[in-house]
């Protein structure tokens, strides 16, 4: 039975989902969710996810929210088919897929988010972008990268020389950044360019790219 996931496509945290359902060739249907109308904030919807946010994603009478989370049930549940992104036959390799989802999720994330906020969701609100909340991100951001700078010097992707949910967590966010005056805080890092360039050219994400209009004309 195909999966439901409850979502909108151009939404950051329901694209790293559907990437994943594609890498992993998961049957699904996307179930849209007006945002705009507030109908993540009300009934049914809140029954699915009590923090009021998309995604949230239905397997029979399993529902689960939390985009890394579920993306990490699919992972597992279709480990052996399409890509194996989370080293399932190998303990250490899993441990260092599961170090670096961390490190996306408490590192990265906190400051890459702020300024996507700031240039998409901001102006949305009718407020023109915070340069000071996002000067203050980039300079976290740009640490971050340092470290991924070195990393990447010696492994082709973050977990080590094979594509992982560590890097597949990574990518909707960073699709967005990349549209910001602030891009050059990935180009000017020779390895973290070629990384990016290499799982964003994935077809999995690039169906799922092309569906990620936030801030263009319309919307
Ligand atoms: N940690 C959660 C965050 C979900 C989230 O922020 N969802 C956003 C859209 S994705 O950018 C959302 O629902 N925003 C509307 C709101 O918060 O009111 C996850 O990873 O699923």
């Amino acid at each position: 039975m195909a999966l439901k996931l409850y979502g909108a496509a151009m939404s950051p945290c329901t694209s790293r989902v559907m990437t994943c359902l594609h890498e992993k060739e998961a049957d699904f249907e996307l179930i849209p969710i007006d945002l705009f109308a507030g109908e993540h904030k009300q009934l049914p919807f809140l029954a699915k996810n009590p923090f009021g946010q998309i995604p949230a994603l239905e397997d029979g009478d399993l529902s689960l929210f939390e985009s890394r989370a579920i993306s990490a049930y699919v992972a597992e549940k279709y480990k052996e088919a399409g890509h194996d992104l989370i080293r399932y036959q190998s303990l250490k390799e899993a441990a260092e897929v599961k170090v670096w989802m961390e490190v996306e999720s408490q590192q990265y994330h906190p400051a890459i988010s702020p300024i996507i906020f700031q240039f998409f969701a901001a102006p949305l609100q009718g407020k023109v972008p915070d340069q000071a909340i996002i000067d203050e991100n980039l300079e976290k951001l740009g640490n971050v990268l340092s470290v991924y700078e070195e990393k990447l010097s010696r492994t082709k992707y973050l977990a080590g020389d094979f594509y992982s949910l560590a890097d597949l967590f990574h990518l909707s966010f960073t699709y967005y950044f990349m549209k910001t005056p602030c891009a050059n805080l990935i180009n000017e890092r020779p390895h973290v360019k070629a990384w990016w360039e290499d799982i964003s050219s994935r077809p999995a994400f690039q169906k799922v790219a092309s569906a990620m209009t936030f801030g263009e004309k319309g919307n």
